[in-house]
């Protein structure tokens, strides 16, 4: 191991930190430079202690003096003669018809391990997680010798049958491990060295084992290492073909282990929900994946997952650097474009789910685990120090749980779709699904269906078998109204009835069907401005604000520079350094920033790229409209830049007397008119496609829906 030790490189520990054992090198015994990047192979549940034991060592002696223990236990003898009896009938095609998947993946991995063991007195076994025997690879000499002590398909290794041996104690320990020769608990089997390592499915279970079994003259301490390899390739292989539909996040310090076999890799839904994490990935997020199901990639990388989406959109494969929660970054590719274009905020639809290979059975077990608080805290990441934003995060907490409706106000951009997944990802019900709806995005004549869902035939146009509405995709989660000020009105009391009842009737069902969600409803309008103009229901209004919180706009906040720098670390490609001059700095805190966060954050981008390599964001990597924005064109370096009076008005850093007057009705409806026309030019050259036109105006789709009835007609139907 390198005795510069790098507090960045997860891979060579901490030694302060438990969590990261420093002295680690579980897939080689000895002190390989390989090794020593390649502690990825650890699982968390054993941190703390070494992961491949190498046969002598105290962990290894604590492991077979316990597992003999157990041998004991289960009333073996060591003079007992191997068990030769078949398994009960049915059970090992019962066993075999389980693991299925696991041989699948299996199978190839375990050949290219034979051939590298091939002629050495040894075999290869692939088990069951109870340890019976599926499928075997050997040297035909060795073959015989292993039928003698019943290592052969079908055969039971567990503890409970066999004593201490390597499967069985790895498969109760869930821990690579070799058992050598005298190791074995029955005397039959002192002759064999054997390496094993469990296998993991990408729900975190168990499914299995692969072994090395060989002479025990022929042990070789880099078995073990190979085993462990092989598992976490087979493991690997698993992750690839169970999850076509989610965001896959592959992750390294080190951007040269991109793509190996050491690679971190987490699942996320489009949504941003965390679904699954290999073993590497556990180890570099410093979590087990138990705790890894409270999490949102939000919480763990600190950045919405649209902003993820967005990053690796491109088809071109790109190669970015995140920050993971601990602090560390890395480096990082992400596989998104499977996904749909639109509504990429919202929960996969449950046909879409059911219809995922492998997904049928394993689902339902990730949902049966009991909700646990995460042991970092969505909420907590976005607290960054501004008084306005603590208080909302203080408030959400006293009423974290108790079934109480939270309404989100805050101007565009704002924040309001990370809060309010924050909100759910440090609920009870993270485990549930986080559901958006955007009541904008939706044209009127869908979004009762959209909602609600429909049977097959309720009107023309429906979907053969029906659909799920949103509402009870979200049932046992968070349903999350966005833009709700823009709900239809006749809508509205339908949803007033489904907030009181707790009931959905889908289009066409004539039946009502119980749902269990937790509301959070957001907009940027002021609602009780719209209930006074006969917008929106004051009763609705009541059943949805049982707790209302607002995001302070950009300008008001008090960690500016340091929201700055948060999202500017995150924009920083391959080992980039990227700063801020202070004329800039100044600019942006005289700026007004009407798009808030989201702004900001594009601007920083397109800043950052401009830079290129390590370098300071100057005015040159302004945008022109920016600086005319400010009224600063171009004036000497040292010049404090003055607001432009129509569109900046004062900022809390401004001196009172540079405040510009009230914006004046006539000039501001001359920029609406000018705002519309921008819009619908940029629909018609976009044909009609919302997020290339607000792409192209860098706004917002949510900024384009808003103002879809001042927009001439059939350019947004
Ligand atoms: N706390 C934050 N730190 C860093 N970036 C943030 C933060 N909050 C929001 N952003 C950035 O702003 C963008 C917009 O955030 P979000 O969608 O949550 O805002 P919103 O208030 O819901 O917007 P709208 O009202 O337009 O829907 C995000 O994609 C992200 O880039």
């Amino acid at each position: 191991m390198s005795s510069d030790h790098d507090k960045n490189d997860p891979y060579q520990g901490d030694p302060s930190d438990p969590m990261v054992p420093w002295d680690l090198d579980p897939w080689s015994t000895g002190s390989t430079e390989a090794g020593d990047h390649m502690n990825g192979g650890m699982h968390p549940h054993s941190a703390g202690r070494p992961a491949g034991h190498a046969p002598g060592s105290d962990a290894d002696a604590r492991l077979i003096t316990q597992s003999h223990e157990r041998s004991r236990a289960h009333g073996l003898r060591s003079a007992d003669e191997p068990d030769f009896s078949s398994p009960a009938r049915g059970t090992l095609s019962d066993a075999l018809e389980e693991s299925r998947f696991l041989y699948q993946h299996a199978a190839p991995v375990m050949e290219t391990l034979y051939n590298q063991i091939v002629n050495t007195h040894s075999m290869v076994l692939l088990t069951s997680s109870s340890g019976f025997v599926l499928h075997t690879l050997g040297d035909n000499d060795f073959l015989e010798k292993a039928q003698r002590v019943a290592l052969t398909t079908g055969a039971d290794w567990s503890e409970q049958s066999k004593g201490t041996n390597a499967i069985g104690t790895a498969l109760t320990e869930a821990e690579a491990l070799t058992v050598h020769g005298e190791q074995h608990y029955l005397e039959a089997n002192r002759f064999l060295t054997c390496s094993c390592s469990p296998i993991y499915d990408p729900y975190g279970q168990v499914i299995g084992a692969l072994d090395v079994t060989g002479d025990h003259r022929s042990f070789h301490q880099h078995t073990l290492a190979l085993v462990r390899m092989s598992a976490q390739m087979i493991e690997n292989h698993m992750f690839a073909d169970i999850f076509p539909k989610a965001i896959r996040l592959h992750f390294h310090t080190r951007s040269e282990f991109l793509g190996t076999l050491v690679e971190g890799i987490a699942v996320f839904s489009p949504e941003g929900r965390f679904m699954s994490a290999n073993r590497s990935a556990q180890f570099q997020l410093g979590l087990p994946f138990s705790a890894l199901k409270a999490h949102t990639f939000s919480s763990l990388f600190g950045l919405p997952v649209s902003a993820l989406i967005d990053l690796f959109r491109s088809a071109v494969p790109t190669t970015r650097q995140l920050c993971m929660h601990n602090g560390v970054t890395v480096w990082c590719q992400a596989k998104v474009q499977a996904l749909s274009s639109s509504w990429s905020m919202s929960a996969p639809s449950r046909e879409a789910a059911d219809a995922a290979p492998g997904a049928a059975g394993a689902t339902p077990a990730v949902a049966r685990v009991p909700a646990r608080k995460p042991q970092f805290s969505s909420l907590q990441y976005l607290d960054t120090g501004d008084p306005q934003v603590s208080s909302v995060i203080t408030k959400l907490r006293m009423v974290s749980g108790r079934d109480i409706p939270v309404m989100i106000l805050g101007e565009t951009g704002t924040g309001k779709d990370l809060l309010a997944q924050a909100i759910h990802g440090d609920s009870q019900r993270s485990n549930g699904p986080f559901v958006s709806v955007n009541c904008a995005s939706i044209p009127d004549t869908l979004i009762e269906a959209e909602l609600f869902g429909y049977e097959e035939g309720a009107f023309t146009g429906a979907r053969k078998r029906g659909a799920t509405g949103k509402i009870l995709q979200a049932d046992g989660g968070t349903l999350f109204l966005d833009e709700i000020g823009d709900m239809p009105k006749h809508l509205q009391a339908r949803l007033l009835r489904v907030l009181q009842e707790r009931k959905v009737s889908p289009l066409g069902a004539g039946k009502e069907i119980p749902v269990d969600v937790a509301i959070i409803s957001a907009t940027h309008k002021n609602p009780k401005a719209m209930i006074a103009e006969g917008a929106f229901r004051e009763d609705l209004y009541y059943r949805l604000n049982g707790l209302v919180v607002r995001l302070p706009a950009l300008r008001e906040r008090t960690d500016f520079d340091f929201v700055v720098r948060k999202i500017l670390k995150s924009l920083c490609d391959n080992g980039q350094n990227v700063g801020i001059s202070p004329d800039v700095m100044a600019m942006f805190k005289q700026y007004n920033w009407p798009g808030n966060l989201r702004q900001l954050h594009n601007l920083l981008r397109t800043a950052v790229v401009m830079v290129g390599c390590d370098g300071e964001i100057d005015r040159l990597h302004l945008p022109d409209d920016f600086i005319e924005e400010l009224g600063t064109s171009p004036p000497p370096a040292a010049a404090t830049p003055t607001p432009a009076p129509h569109l900046a008005p004062p900022s809390r850093s401004a001196p009172p007397d540079t405040a510009e007057p009230p914006v004046e009705i006539q000039e501001s409806q001359r920029l609406e008119d000018v705002a519309l026309s921008a819009m619908a030019q940029a629909l018609r050259a976009h044909n009609g496609n919302v997020s290339a036109a607000a792409k192209a105006l860098g706004v917002s789709r949510n900024t384009i829906y808003r103002k879809k009835h001042a927009l001439p007609p059939g350019l947004l139907d």
